[in-house]
Formats: C-alpha cells, sequence, structure tokens
C-alpha cells in the first residue's frame, strides 16, 4: 500500500514523504483532513502532514484531524523550509500559495509586492501549477518546481532565515509504537476548574519529562471549552512517561486521553 501526502508533486509535505517512502510508493490528496482520512480508513499504509512551522505554528487543521480520528504517529521529520517565487515573468498581479506559506512572507510580499492580491490555494505546488498556467499569477513554493515556462523571480524570501516545518508520518492504529524518544498525547479533560491545566502538565514535570510542546485547540462543543494536544522528550517505553500517562487519564477521567504513539525524529533537506 501508497504513503498519501499534500500534492501536487512538489509540494514540501511531498518532500518530507520522500524520507519514508519512494516517489512510485506516493499518493497525493487535496487536503490534510483527506490524508488523515485515507490513513484511519486503511486506505493507505502512511500518511505525511504539516503539523508545525517555526514562523506561523501550528497547522491547526492536522491539529484538530489528529483528534477527531484513530491514527498512530510513528516518525517526525523536520524540513528547513525556503521560499522561492515562482512566475513567467515579473508581470503578475496576484500570488498563490498555501496560507502557511503566504504568512510565511507576509512581510517580504508588503514590501516588494503591496499591490498584488493574495491567494489561498490547497498547497504551494497549486500555485506553482497556477504560475504556469496563467502569466498573471505568481507561485510561491520550493524553487525547484521553477520547470518549463517559469522562472525563479526571488529566492529565500521568508521573513526568518531560519524556517523549518515539522511533519508527522502516520500510520493505521496497529502501527503504534511504544518505542522512539518522543510521544504526543492528545487530552480531553472532560472538566474546567482552576489549576486543571497545572495538574495535567506536573506529572511530567514531576518525573523530569520535557514538554516540547503544549497547545489548546477548541473542543468544538461550546466556546471556552479545549482539548489540549501535548508533545514530551520521553517514550512510552519509559516507566516515567507511562506512569505520567496513568495519572493524566485519572485526571482526565471524565474526558479521554489519546495515545498518538511514540516516534524518533529524522532531520531532511
Ligand atoms: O503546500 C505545501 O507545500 C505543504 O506541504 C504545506 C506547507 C506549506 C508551507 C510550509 C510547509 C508546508
Amino acid at each position: 500500500m501508497h504513503t498519501v501526502t499534500l500534492g501536487p508533486s512538489g509540494t514540501y509535505s511531498h518532500r518530507a514523504a520522500g524520507a519514508v517512502a519512494t516517489d512510485d510508493e506516493i499518493e497525493f490528496r487535496e487536503s490534510i483532513r483527506d490524508i488523515v482520512d485515507a490513513v484511519a480508513d486503511g486506505d493507505a499504509a502512511r500518511g505525511v502532514v504539516p503539523i508545525e512551522n517555526s514562523i506561523e505554528g501550528s497547522v491547526t487543521e492536522t491539529l484538530d484531524a489528529l483528534a477527531e480520528r484513530d491514527v498512530a504517529v510513528v516518525r517526525e521529520v523536520i524540513t528547513p523550509i525556503k521560499h522561492g517565487l515562482l512566475a513567467q515573468s515579473e508581470e503578475f498581479d496576484t500570488v498563490a500559495s498555501h496560507p502557511q506559506a503566504l504568512a510565511q512572507c507576509r512581510e517580504y510580499l508588503d514590501e516588494h509586492y503591496p499591490d498584488a492580491s493574495i491567494e489561498a490555494v490547497a498547497s504551494t505546488a497549486r500555485g506553482v501549477e497556477l504560475a504556469g498556467e496563467d502569466p498573471s499569477v505568481a507561485g510561491i513554493g520550493h524553487p525547484d518546481n521553477a520547470t518549463g515556462d517559469l522562472k525563479v523571480i526571488a529566492a529565500d524570501i521568508q521573513d526568518r532565515r531560519s524556517n523549518a516545518t515539522r511533519f508527522f508520518v502516520l500510520a493505521p492504529p496497529a502501527a503504534r509504537s511504544d518505542a522512539g524518544g518522543k510521544s504526543s498525547f492528545v487530552v480531553y479533560p472532560g472538566a474546567n476548574y482552576p489549576g486543571l491545566l497545572l495538574e495535567l502538565l506536573e506529572p511530567f514535570a514531576d518525573r523530569g519529562v520535557n514538554l516540547t510542546r503544549v497547545e489548546s485547540r477548541p473542543s468544538g462543543e461550546h466556546l471556552g471549552d479545549y482539548l489540549f494536544h501535548l508533545d514530551v522528550d520521553g517514550g512510552l517505553f519509559e516507566e516515567r512517561t507511562q506512569a505520567a500517562l496513568a495519572e493524566v487519564e485519572e485526571i482526565a477521567e471524565n474526558g479521554w486521553v489519546r495515545k498518538l504513539g511514540s516516534y524518533d525524529v529524522e532531520h531532511v533537506v
């Protein structure tokens, strides 16, 4: 079975997927939700989705899909992101890209193309595809996508020199593993009282398990009701991580805890 990721060919997700699959094993989907669904429904062996960017923060579509569907996280892949502005010539009036890429280049676009219309599309590669079809459109994406009539009008246009994105490699629940140096959980406490979040985090602090990310997301139930995404520097094979999690499960007895799994981190260029 194949690996699904955000298409068309040439997205950053596609590049990250190269860490776990060869090109002939990769199939494309047009949204993150479709990727998570394909893995959860058993239609794909692996899925590769962006989770967090160093400039723009969390990819909320991914967080919400991980809270809703039962999938395992089996690996983390980190890639540097270097955006190029790709167009047939400098005579364009619209810039099309993925919302994350547009946000990562906001200051550059404001300074150099203040009059351009900004168009959010499903992926960076889709924006570049549009630029290839229409001379009035420029895309923001990886410079390797400048094929055919497209030129790299400007390179390295992201607003910070250091720009990296974390991707999760997803697998069906049966592939969930306790091995690996990091673990991710989603906690819905099903309660709301002073100090609740502190209580949820203390079991990790008490055992010296470092938290690498805490993110709250609306539960969708009612305003002010949240679930929490936790990443920790500890594997579920470790007694300290298991013990901390058992305490968290007790605190969340009126809600639920989803163990996404333990995994190792890989850097790809
Ligand atoms: O659109 C893409 O290329 C993606 O894979 C999503 C994305 C967009 C911007 C930075 C990192 C990932």
